[in-house]
């Protein structure tokens, strides 16, 4: 019987962005296969969140942790970061960037969760663009350049996925596989947090919607709710 499932759990995060607070004493658990879906207005703090959790903005307070994770690891170590850029080098080919981040990003692999490790031409196939391979990343139209991007996801395996805006300029198929890859993630054991603003069709979800603590700074189609 397993004994540490894993669970992310973030204490009363307090999050401050250009001097201003963007939220404080937000707190959630997510358990493994669960994807958290978090919404709310343009500038409520969905992309800090996201970006705090990666480890790329700190914490004015609060805690993160990965339980039943690598313990000699953050947690953002133990994660992925899908961001709204596509950190994709223009001058190198398509399968020099995907093979770049799989040397880059080590695995982190727990007793939970193995993930699965694709090859980077496989996962180019997959997704694709397995034509564009020997072509520089500078060539790629915008819905190519973020399948690259999501390509880094699967050739390294992460347990936490960190998703924002995920379906951004892809097209209703790439859409519709990008669901069923991150279904795949969660039927893996992957936990999953994404921030949007479009419905996504998954397995488990649970959300988390951000509101202003101060009502004047809601959104004037919220605060008319
Ligand atoms: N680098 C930064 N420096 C200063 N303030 C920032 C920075 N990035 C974001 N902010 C501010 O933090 C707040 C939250 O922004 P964030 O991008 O997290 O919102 P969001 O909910 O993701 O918005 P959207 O739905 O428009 O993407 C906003 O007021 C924004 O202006």
């Amino acid at each position: 019987m397993r004994s540490s499932l894993l669970k992310l759990i973030a204490e009363n995060l307090t999050i401050d962005r250009g001097g201003r607070r963007v939220f404080q004493d937000l707190s959630f658990s997510l358990s493994q296969g669960s994807a958290l879906v978090v919404t709310g207005a343009n500038g409520i703090g969905k992309s800090s969140l996201l970006r705090t959790l990666a480890g790329l903005v700190p914490l004015a307070a609060g805690t993160i942790r990965l339980e039943g994770g690598e313990t000699d690891r953050l947690p953002q170590e133990q994660a992925h970061y899908f961001g709204h850029q596509d950190a994709v080098k223009p001058a190198l080919s398509v399968l020099e960037n995907l093979r770049f981040w799989q040397n880059f990003a080590a695995a982190s692999v727990c007793e939970d969760f193995t993930g699965s490790t694709l090859s980077p031409s496989l996962v180019l196939e997959t997704l694709g663009i397995g034509h564009t391979a020997h072509l520089p990343a500078a060539y790629l139209s915008a819905g190519q350049r973020r399948r690259l991007s999501l390509s880094r996801l699967l050739v390294t395996p992460r347990p936490v996925w960190l998703m924002d805006e995920p379906t951004s300029a892809l097209d209703k198929t790439s859409e519709q596989q990008l669901l069923g890859i991150m279904n795949d993630h969660l039927a893996s054991g992957g936990l999953i947090v994404t921030a949007t603003h479009t419905e996504l069709v998954l397995d488990r979800v649970e959300t988390l919607h951000l509101q202003a603590a101060d009502p004047a700074e809601q959104a004037p189609e919220e605060a008319l709710l």
